[in-house]
């Protein structure tokens, strides 16, 4: 593939291995992951429990180093950037949620989304905070702390904060498995029309089926290896 198309690719994995230590001995957690994604795709990460799905969104993100393999996020090696060129390529360009939604419990639902933005120095961080508590419909949540907030509500803020940072690729690790099936449903409506309007691509792990059959197509995990849809 020519340099400048795999530039424009928001995420390419090839032959990644994790392989950490563990009390009884080394562990292979992703023996071999390739996978490609596409701008503006919607890839849905499916698999039995522990078969790799959050070690490979942790690899790909750059929060974990893989053992061997290549990983580029925008054509970029994460392998050739320092922790803190990976930080801040993270943080102009890719978002996360996830399952447990890690709002900070000691500011309001503005303060979380206004706060990375603040440290990115963006303009009018408290503006486009209150924006976009407003498009995930919390407009009359803003002063509300995360304890104050029903679980689906603090998932609205996560989205909130994670797409108003204009994210080219949003990682989602489970985004409604803490949720009843209300709650899933509205929080995964949400987040499939933002991706949309924001032209966002999207890995999401998830466990529901109905969830993945929403992306454009799934990569099926097992042992730590991609079996199909890679
Ligand atoms: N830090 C670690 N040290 C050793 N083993 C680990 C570590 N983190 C994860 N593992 C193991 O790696 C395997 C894959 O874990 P991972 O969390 O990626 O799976 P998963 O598919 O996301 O599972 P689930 O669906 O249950 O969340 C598991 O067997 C897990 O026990």
């Amino acid at each position: 593939m020519f340099d400048a198309a795999i530039d424009s690719l928001p995420l390419t994995l090839e032959n990644v291995t994790l392989t950490l230590p563990s009390s009884a001995g080394p562990v292979d957690i992703l023996r071999g992951v390739s996978l490609v994604v596409g701008a503006g795709e919607r890839v849905a990460v499916v698999g039995p429990s522990g078969s790799g799905k959050s070690s490979l969104i942790a690899v790909a993100a750059g929060l974990e180093q893989p053992t061997s393999g290549q990983v580029r996020l925008f054509g970029q090696d994460l392998g050739s950037l320092g922790e803190d060129g990976r930080a801040k390529l993270r943080r102009n360009r890719v978002s996360l949620v996830f399952q447990s939604f890690h709002l900070l419990p000691n500011m309001t639902a503005e303060e979380n989304v206004a706060a990375p933005l603040e440290i990115a120095r963006k303009p009018n961080a408290g503006r486009t905070a209150r924006d976009w508590l407003d498009r995930v419909g919390l407009s009359a949540r803003l002063t509300h702390y995360p304890h104050q907030l029903s679980g689906g509500e603090q998932q609205r803020v996560a989205l909130a904060r994670a797409l108003a940072a204009e994210p080219a690729l949003l990682f989602a690790d489970e985004p409604t498995g803490n949720l009843d099936a209300a709650n899933a449903a509205a929080v995964a409506d949400l987040m499939f029309k933002l991706v949309a309007e924001t032209g966002a691509a999207l890995v999401m792990v998830t466990h529901d089926s109905a969830l993945a059959a929403r992306a454009d197509r799934s990569a099926v995990m097992a042992d730590g290896r991609i079996v199909e849809g890679g």
